[in-house]
C-alpha cells in the first residue's frame, strides 16, 4: 500500500446525480492516480443527510482501497477544513426551456459563502473546480469572496464541452477520441461558448452541435448530464493535477487579458496544465483570430460581463 500522505477532497452537492458518479471516479483513482490515498469530503444541505448517508454506504461498499475517511456533513467548517481539492458541484440544475444564467439569482449566493469558507478554512494553495451553474460566474464570485486564496486556483468547467466536441468529431470521422487533439472551447459554459475548430487535428468539417447538447440531454433524461459532467471534471481536475504535456485542454479559468478578454472574466481558454509541485496553468498564446473568432469570443466575453453584473448585485456587498 502507497506511503503517500492522504489528500482532502471535498465534494459539494454530495447527495446529488453528479456527485454519485463522481465520488465513485475519484474514490478509485481515477483523479489522483492509484497511489494517492484520500480523505472524501462530502457537503450537502441539512435536508439531504439522510439521502447522503446512503451515498456513504455505497462508497464503503465498493470497498475501495484508497478512500480513508469518508466525511458526511452540511457544516461549512468542518466541509472546507484544510482542504487540498474542491470540487463545488452543489447547486440547483436547469429544467427543461431554462439557459443556465437562469439560475443565477437562486445559484450564486451559495458561491459567495462557499468562498467565504474557503478563505477562512481551507489550505491556500487549494484548487476549485466550479461545476455548479451559471459555473463561470459562480466561480467569479467564489473567488472575489475568498481574497486570501490566489485567483487562478479558482477555475470553472468547460471539459464537458471540449470533451463533447471532441466525442463527435471522432464519431463523424470514424476514429478514436484520443486522436482528436487541439479543440478549443472560448467563452462562457453557456450556448454563446465557441466551440473552435480550426486548429484541430483529425478533422475533416467543423460543424458541431456542442453549444446545445446539454439542452438535448435534459430533453431526453428530463435531467441534466450527470455521468458525462462528472467524467469531465476529473479530467479537468486530473491534467491540472499531473499535467497535460503539449495537448490543450479548455478551462475556464480568470482572464490575464489575453487575446482581449477583459481581465477577471473567467473565460474559457486553451490552456496547457504544467504539473509538477506548482501544478500551474498558463493559457495558450499567439493563436491567430479572424474575424469570424473575435465576434464570437467577443459576444460571450459580453455575456459574461452581464453575468457578472446581475451576480455582483445579487450579492450586494
Ligand atoms: N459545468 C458543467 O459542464 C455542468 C454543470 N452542471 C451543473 O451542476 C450542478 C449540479 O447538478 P446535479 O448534480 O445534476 O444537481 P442535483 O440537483 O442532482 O444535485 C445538486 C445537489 O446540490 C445540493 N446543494 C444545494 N445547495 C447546496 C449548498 N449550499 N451546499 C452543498 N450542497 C448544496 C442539493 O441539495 C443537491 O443534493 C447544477 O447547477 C448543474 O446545472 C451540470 C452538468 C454540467
Ligand atoms: O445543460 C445543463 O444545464 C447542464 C450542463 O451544464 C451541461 O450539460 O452542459
Amino acid at each position: 500500500m502507497s506511503q503517500k500522505a492522504p489528500i482532502r477532497v471535498l465534494v459539494t452537492g454530495a447527495a446529488g446525480q453528479i456527485a454519485y458518479s463522481l465520488v465513485n471516479f475519484i474514490a478509485k483513482g481515477d483523479v489522483f492516480g492509484t497511489d494517492q490515498p484520500l480523505d472524501l469530503i462530502l457537503l450537502d444541505i441539512k435536508l439531504m443527510m439522510e439521502v447522503l448517508g446512503g451515498v456513504v454506504m455505497e462508497l464503503k461498499d465498493c470497498a475501495l482501497p484508497l478512500l480513508r475517511e469518508i466525511v458526511a456533513t452540511d457544516d461549512y467548517e468542518v466541509a472546507f477544513k484544510d482542504i487540498d481539492v474542491a470540487f463545488l458541484v452543489g447547486a440547483m440544475p436547469r429544467k427543461q426551456g431554462m439557459e443556465r444564467k437562469d439560475l443565477l439569482t437562486a445559484n450564486v449566493t451559495i458561491f459567495k459563502g462557499q468562498g467565504q469558507a474557503l478563505d477562512k478554512y481551507a489550505k491556500k494553495n487549494v484548487k476549485v473546480i466550479v461545476v455548479g451553474n451559471p459555473a463561470n460566474t459562480n466561480a467569479l464570485i467564489c473567488s472575489k469572496y475568498a481574497p486570501s486564496i490566489p485567483k487562478e486556483n479558482f477555475t470553472a468547467m468547460t471539459r464537458l464541452d471540449q470533451n463533447r466536441a471532441m466525442a463527435q468529431i471522432a464519431e463523424r470521422l470514424d476514429c478514436n477520441v484520443n486522436d482528436v487533439n487541439k479543440v478549443i472551447i472560448w467563452g462562457n459554459h453557456s450556448a454563446t461558448q465557441y466551440p473552435d475548430v480550426r486548429f484541430a487535428t483529425a478533422v475533416k468539417n467543423g460543424a458541431t452541435m456542442i453549444q446545445k447538447r446539454g439542452a438535448a440531454v435534459i430533453a431526453a433524461r428530463k435531467l441534466s448530464s450527470a455521468m458525462s459532467a462528472a467524467k469531465a471534471s476529473c479530467d479537468h481536475i486530473k491534467d491540472w493535477w499531473f499535467g497535460t504535456g503539449d495537448r490543450w485542454v479548455s478551462m475556464a479559468v480568470p482572464s490575464d487579458g489575453s487575446y482581449g478578454i477583459k481581465e477577471g472574466l473567467v473565460y474559457s481558454f486553451p490552456v496547457i496544465c504544467t504539473g509538477g509541485d506548482e501544478r500551474k496553468y498558463k493559457i495558450v498564446q499567439g493563436l491567430k483570430i479572424d474575424d469570424f473568432s473575435r465576434s464570437k469570443m467577443d459576444l460571450s466575453a459580453k455575456e459574461l460581463e452581464e453575468e457578472r453584473e446581475m451576480a455582483l448585485s445579487v450579492c450586494k456587498d
